[in-house]
């Protein structure tokens, strides 16, 4: 156990002295902003008078008397995210517990939430990545009116929590808590969704048995039931100190539920500087709170997307991290959780089976977290390792289970699914990407096959249409990054290449786009980094050139001889920027695209003139070769 906390400490220690100068100076500015007072007492008159005009008459004497904290609601509700669509009834709860507590709560402003599941392989799907700077931008807009002491954030979903999460963190100053609304009850199990579109890929299923197949599993309020990137975020808050502990995965419209938002009203008031435990966001969010968060996702093989949006949240809060981190924890966090797509559970399984609060202890017992922290619990995250009840009405926590409830769904550290939690970074000639193989089976982690260059989705979906594609091949889709395109998930792929693998084909996918954290089986080695559009070695890869992708080693290659490869031109399609989409909006989002940073340093097009490049460096190379063969002799 000791060598694992080693690790976890020289990752931390390095992630410190890089972000010595960043982080110093976010520290200054927020301890500048933070406030002893009521923030609104800084307000002249008019401005006063107008962020309370509307309020009811209690909040407006209670506004005006600047004795009671006043909460900021910050609310991602709409009709579009099954996870999203609860949080429409948090307002009122919330003002309601917030009186009680002796606070006012205003809804300071929405901000704007898509469902990937609804844009999937859409034109929709080129704003997702650049809707989460959106996000965070929106954020600071409502908290902008400065009559806050403190946040409440309600979000659930992909890019929703990262872009709330960073606009919170440049008002860092603020006591923040996340409120999620929890998961829809179990339907269809993913894994026969699954199935059944692969059939339908086939043509051996129609579209009214896939539309059923699919509305049994997508099928009510709450979030939906795999272990994508919007249940990784909901890990991530409880295992960054940003949730009441087990708040993560309790179900929408429940008593506990109701009572656990209720109490997050309760919590946030308390922690502002007149509650007495003055906690702000921007001391919870520190280089430990983030490696916590890196080590949650590897130990419980979270989504992919968190390569991207972890990074920008630490920039946010100036924390510089890159994958060198993730891979080098990655070594030593195994994996605890098969939740699909690395298994047929879905996450109402993994909560009854221990869920967040076992998970925690197994990992905390193990060193594998920091337990010295700070967090909306107070301090130290061992409160985490309890789990929410009623007792006759009463909220509550009590200590998780002993034992798992499912060992084929949560495994305790003594027993874990595999030794290494299976998020690698891949390097070599056609530069730097990730791939997740906890959900690849043992036998498909190693793929050499020939290259089939697409430009688009739907051409690889064409192709497979014509029955083209039935041999071993790795597609390799250029053009697909966030300067190119806005970096879509490329999932609808996944139901054609599964299709190819289950006939026996060695098939991978190698992209400077995203995957779903619903994707699994296929490996795809993804985010490859520098894009192709901006000079990036993909644009060198032709039809029939051998590629070899070795999650085992982590490497990632064109087998093609060195000086033919080296003249080689780079080939973009007549129009890298994947044309203009036409009614979809996507011409707004010509400043991200051209502002953006590369997918190593978040995509960020937002803080982009912080002084936080931090490219792989040829010292943490070193350094990490020499903790790598440290690791070897473990
Ligand atoms: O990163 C993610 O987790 C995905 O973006 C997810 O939020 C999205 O909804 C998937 O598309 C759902 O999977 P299906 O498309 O397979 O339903
Ligand atoms: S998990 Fe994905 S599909 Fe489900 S509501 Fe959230 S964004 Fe939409």
């Amino acid at each position: 156990m000791a060598q694992l906390n080693q690790v976890l400490q020289n990752v931390t220690e390095r992630i410190v002295q890089r972000s010595t100068h960043t982080r110093t100076r976010y520290l200054r500015d927020i301890e500048e902003a933070a406030a002893r007072e009521p923030v609104r007492k800084a307000l002249a008159c008019a401005n006063l008078a107008h962020g309370f005009a509307a309020a009811p008459q209690p909040d407006k004497d209670e506004l005006k008397s600047l004795r009671w904290p006043n909460i900021a609601i910050v609310s991602a509700y709409n009709d579009m995210l099954s996870a999203h669509q609860p949080l429409g009834d948090y307002p009122a709860i919330i003002k309601a517990a917030a009186r009680e507590a002796g606070a006012t709560a205003q809804f300071a402003g929405g901000v704007p939430a898509m469902c990937d599941g609804v844009t999937q392989g859409r034109a929709g799907m080129e704003l997702s990545l650049f809707s989460r700077d959106v996000i965070a931008m929106s954020t600071a807009i409502a908290l902008s009116h400065d009559m806050f002491d403190a946040a409440l954030c309600l979000g659930v979903c992909d890019k929703i929590v990262p872009g709330l999460l960073i606009g919170a963190l440049r008002f860092g100053h603020l006591p923040v808590v996340f409120v999620p609304a929890g998961p829809m009850p179990s339907g269809l199990p993913n894994r026969m969704k699954a199935r059944v579109r692969q059939l339908f890929a086939e043509g051996k299923a129609g579209r009214d048995e896939l539309l059923q197949a699919e509305s049994e599993s997508y099928h009510g309020p709450g979030t939906c039931t795999f272990y994508g990137t919007a249940n990784s975020n909901q890990l991530l808050m409880e295992l960054m100190g940003l949730h009441l502990p087990g708040s993560a995965f309790v179900n929408p419209g429940t008593p506990l539920r109701d009572a656990l938002t209720a109490e997050a009203a309760r919590r946030v008031a308390g922690l502002t500087s007149l509650g007495g435990s003055y906690t702000p966001i921007g001391h919870v969010i520190d280089e430990r709170a983030i490696v916590n968060g890196i080590v949650g996702l590897l130990a419980s093989g979270g989504s992919t997307n968190h390569t991207i949006h972890l990074v920008a949240v630490a920039r946010a809060a100036g924390i510089l991290i890159n994958w060198d981190d993730f891979e080098d924890l990655a070594g030593v966090v195994p994996l605890l959780m098969r939740v699909y797509p690395n298994g047929s559970a879905d996450v109402n399984h993994f909560h009854a089976a221990g869920g967040m609060a076992f998970l925690t202890r197994e990992l905390l017992d193990a060193g594998l977290l920091h337990e010295d922290v700070v967090t909306v619990a107070g301090q130290g995250l061992r409160a985490y390792t309890q789990e929410p009840w009623l007792d006759e009405g009463r909220l509550r926590w009590r200590q998780a289970p002993d034992r798992t409830g499912d060992a084929e769904v949560l495994r305790p550290l003594a027993d874990p699914f595999d030794r290494e939690s299976g998020l690698r970074v891949m390097v070599g000639n056609l530069g730097r990407a990730v791939i997740k193989t906890s959900a690849v089976k043992p036998e498909h982690r190693v793929v050499e096959a020939p290259a089939k260059v697409f430009y688009s989705q739907q051409a690889l979906l064409e192709a497979f249409q014509a029955g083209e594609l039935e041999q071993d091949f790795v597609a390799v889709l250029p053009c697909q990054g966030p300067r190119a395109c806005g970096m879509p998930e490329l999932h609808k792929l996944t139901p054609a290449l599964g299709v190819l693998q289950d006939r026996g084909f060695k098939v991978a996918l190698v992209t400077d786009g995203r995957m779903s954290g619903a994707s699994g089986k296929v490996p795809a080695a993804i985010h490859v980094t520098p894009e192709a559009v901006v000079g990036g070695e993909l644009a060198r890869v032709r039809d029939g050139d051998l590629i070899r992708l070795d999650s085992i080693e982590g490497r990632l290659e064109a087998l093609v001889e060195a000086r033919e490869w080296t003249q080689r031109r780079h080939v973009l399609p007549q129009d890298p920027d994947g044309g203009a989409m036409r009614g979809t909006g996507r011409e707004l989002f010509d400043t991200f695209r051209n502002n953006t940073s590369g997918a190593e340093e978040g995509a960020m097009s937002i803080l982009t003139g912080l002084d936080n490049r931090a490219e792989p460096d040829a010292d943490l190379a070193i350094e990490r070769e020499a903790t790598r063969e440290k690791d070897t002799q473990l």
